[in-house]
C-alpha cells in the first residue's frame, strides 16, 4: 500500500519522468542532451534532509561530479526538481522510497550517507542508535546489491557504531572491501583548524589539525602537538581547544534548541572528503584526510587517522605518530569508549 502510494506520487513528480511540456510540444525526452558526460558518479542517501540538501547543492557544483542521484524517503522530487536546475554540469536524478532505492544506486562511483535522526539536546549520538542502525542497514544492503565496488562515505551517527555496521552488512555479503567504507570525521577535522586558527590568529585555510579515534565525546582526539604549521600551545589553550573540539557537535546541538544538529558546516565537510575521495578516485598523487576506517593502527578493529586516498579508497592509512603525553592519555578514553561502540555496532548485525 506504502509502496503504492510512493509510486504514483513519484510518478507525479520524480524529475526524470516530469515532461515539462509547453504548447510547442517539446519534451524533456525529445531535448538534445544525452548525459554520459565524463566524471563520477554519485549518489546522496538522505538528501532531503538538512545535511542532505546543502551537501546536494555543493555535490551539484562539483565538476568532478557527471551524476548526482538524490534519494530519500521523503521530499526527494522537490529537492531535485530544485537542484537539477542549477546550471552545472552534474545531471541530477531523484529517488523516492524504497522501491527506488536499486535504481538510485545502480552504476555509482561514490555513495553519501547522511541519512537517520539527529540528536536533540541532552542526547549522546548513541541515543541515535536504536533508529540509525536500521536505517543504515538497509542502505548498506541495498548497497551490497546494486554497487558493492563503490566507496562508501558514511555520516549517519553514531559513526562509531555504524562504520562496524556496514563492515559486517558488506562482510556477510562477502563483498566487504574495507578500502572503500570510510567513515566521516571530516567535521572533526574543520572545527579543529577553525578553532586553533582563532587561538593562534591564523588564516584556518593555512591551518591542519590530526583529528583521530572517532566520532563522539572523548573518542575524537585532536592531535594539537602535529598541528601544521608547527605551533606551540599552553597548557590551558590546549584542554580548551581539546574540550571545545570534543563537544563541537554539542555546542551546535544546544544553539539550536531542539531543531537539530549541524547541517551546514556539515555538508561543507562532507563535500570536502567526498572531492577528495573523487580525487583519489581520478587517481590524483597525495590525496590525504582523515577518516574512521577499518584500520590496525590501533588494537581496535576501526579507528580514525590520516589516510591516503586513492583509486581503491583508503590506499595506505598512516600510522599516530609520536604523541605527547596529554594526548597519549587521551587515546587511552578515546580507546576504551570506541571498543564498547564498536561492539554495539558488530553486535547489531550478528544476534
Ligand atoms: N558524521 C558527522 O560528523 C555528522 C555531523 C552532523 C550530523 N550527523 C548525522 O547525520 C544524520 C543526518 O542529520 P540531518 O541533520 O541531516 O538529519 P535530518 O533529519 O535533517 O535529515 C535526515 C534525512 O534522512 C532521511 N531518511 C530517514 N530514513 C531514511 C532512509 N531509510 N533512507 C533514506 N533517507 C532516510 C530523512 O527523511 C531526512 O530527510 C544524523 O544521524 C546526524 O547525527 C553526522
Ligand atoms: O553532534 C551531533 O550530534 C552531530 C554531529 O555528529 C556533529 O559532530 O556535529
Amino acid at each position: 500500500m506504502e509502496n503504492q502510494r510512493i509510486a504514483k506520487i513519484s510518478a507525479h513528480l520524480y524529475p526524470s519522468n516530469v515532461q515539462v511540456e509547453d504548447n510547442s510540444g517539446l519534451g524533456r525526452a525529445n531535448c538534445r542532451a544525452k548525459g554520459g558526460a565524463p566524471g563520477f558518479k554519485v549518489a546522496i542517501l538522505g538528501a532531503a534532509g538538512g545535511i542532505g540538501q546543502p551537501l546536494a547543492m555543493l555535490m551539484k557544483m562539483n565538476p568532478l561530479v557527471s551524476a548526482l542521484h538524490l534519494y530519500d524517503v521523503v521530499n526527494a522530487p522537490g529537492v531535485t526538481a530544485d537542484i537539477s536546475h542549477m546550471d552545472t554540469g552534474a545531471v541530477v536524478r531523484g529517488f523516492l522510497g524504497q522501491p527506488q532505492l536499486d535504481s538510485a544506486l545502480t552504476g555509482m562511483d561514490l555513495i553519501i550517507i547522511p541519512a537517520g535522526v539527529p540528536r536533540k539536546p541532552g542526547m549522546t549520538r548513541d541515543d541515535l542508535f536504536n533508529i540509525n542502525a536500521g536505517i543504515v542497514r538497509t542502505l548498506c544492503e541495498g548497497i551490497v546489491k546494486n554497487c558493492p565496488r563503490a566507496i562508501v562515505n558514511l555520516i549517519s551517527n553514531p559513526v562509531n557504531s555504524t562504520v562496524p555496521i556496514a563492515a559486517e552488512v558488506f562482510k556477510k555479503a562477502g563483498t566487504y572491501d574495507p578500502k572503500r567504507l570510510l567513515g566521516v570525521t571530516m567535521l572533526d577535522v574543520v572545527r579543529a583548524n577553525t578553532f586553533v586558527a582563532e587561538v593562534l590568529g591564523l588564516d584556518p585555510r593555512e591551518v591542519d589539525v590530526p583529528v583521530v579515534g572517532g566520532h563522539s565525546g572523548v573518542t575524537i582526539l585532536p592531535l594539537l602537538s602535529q598541528v601544521k604549521p608547527p605551533s606551540s600551545f599552553t597548557q590551558q589553550e590546549i584542554e580548551y581547544l581539546t574540550n571545545r573540539i570534543q563537544n563541537g557537535g554539542t555546542e551546535v546541538v544546544e544553539a539550536k534548541a531542539g531543531t537539530g544538529s549541524a547541517t551546514l558546516s556539515m555538508a561543507y565537510a562532507a563535500v570536502k572528503f567526498a572531492d577528495a575521495c573523487l580525487r583519489g578516485l581520478r587517481g590524483d598523487a597525495g590525496v590525504v584526510e582523515c577518516a574512521y576506517v577499518d584500520s590496525e593502527v590501533t588494537e581496535l578493529p576501526f579507528f580514525a587517522t590520516k589516510v591516503r586516498l586513492g583509486r581503491n579508497g583508503a590506499e595506505e592509512i598512516y600510522q599516530l605518530g609520536p604523541l605527547n603525553e596529554y594526548e597519549r592519555v587521551g587515546l587511552e578514553k578515546a580507546k576504551k569508549e570506541l571498543a564498547g561502540s564498536i561492539q554495539k555496532g558488530i553486535s547489531f548485525i550478528r544476534k
